[in-house]
């Protein structure tokens, strides 16, 4: 149950920061945090991972509603056994929600997370983002623990 507080907890932390963006900055405005590493930039994305698939709204309603009704059903098989697959999907469920807000009520996605490694500006994302990509490693992680666990009970 407590992992859905999770997901609650980035959702709320998600929303606040791109509310706070939205307010405070006009979109293309940057300040430097960590020079020359990283920066705060207003950033809309009507796109996914890298600006793919701008615009395509409905198809990302309905990879969203599908990514929400997995992880709740994962929840409801694994969560009592395993903590950190629970983690995991709290995560990612924050995550999906967080930017499916955006998609519903703004139509677009705010980002502001601005990192460059080296001179290659990474894709501005956003706390959502960075659960998600959290929340999916986890999983990988767990899911290796697991087998791991499995595989020398047997030998
Ligand atoms: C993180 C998934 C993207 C997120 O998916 C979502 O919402 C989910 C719930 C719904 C999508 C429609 C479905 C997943 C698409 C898969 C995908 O895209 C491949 C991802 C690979 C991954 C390998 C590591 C890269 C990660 C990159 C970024 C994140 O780095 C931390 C850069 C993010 C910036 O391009 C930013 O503008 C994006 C904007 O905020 C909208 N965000 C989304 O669409």
């Amino acid at each position: 149950m407590w992992y859905y507080l999770i997901a609650i907890g980035i959702i709320a932390l998600d929303q606040l920061t791109k509310w706070i963006i939205v307010r405070s900055m006009a979109i293309g405005e940057q300040f430097p945090v960590i020079e020359p590493f990283l920066y705060i930039t207003s950033h809309r994305n009507t796109g996914a991972a890298w600006g793919i698939l701008q615009g395509q709204m409905w198809f990302f309603y309905i990879i969203t509603v599908i990514v929400i009704g997995a992880v709740i059903y994962y929840i409801q098989q694994y969560a009592k056994t395993n903590v950190l697959i629970g983690v995991s999907l709290g995560f990612i469920l924050g995550g999906a929600i967080g930017n499916f807000i955006d998609r519903i009520f703004r139509k677009e996605v705010v980002d502001f997370v601005d990192t460059y490694i080296g001179s290659y500006d990474f894709p501005i994302f956003n706390v959502a983002d960075s659960a998600l990509v959290v929340g999916v490693g986890l999983v990988f992680i767990a899911t290796i623990l697991d087998e791991r666990k499995k595989g020398s009970k047997q030998t």
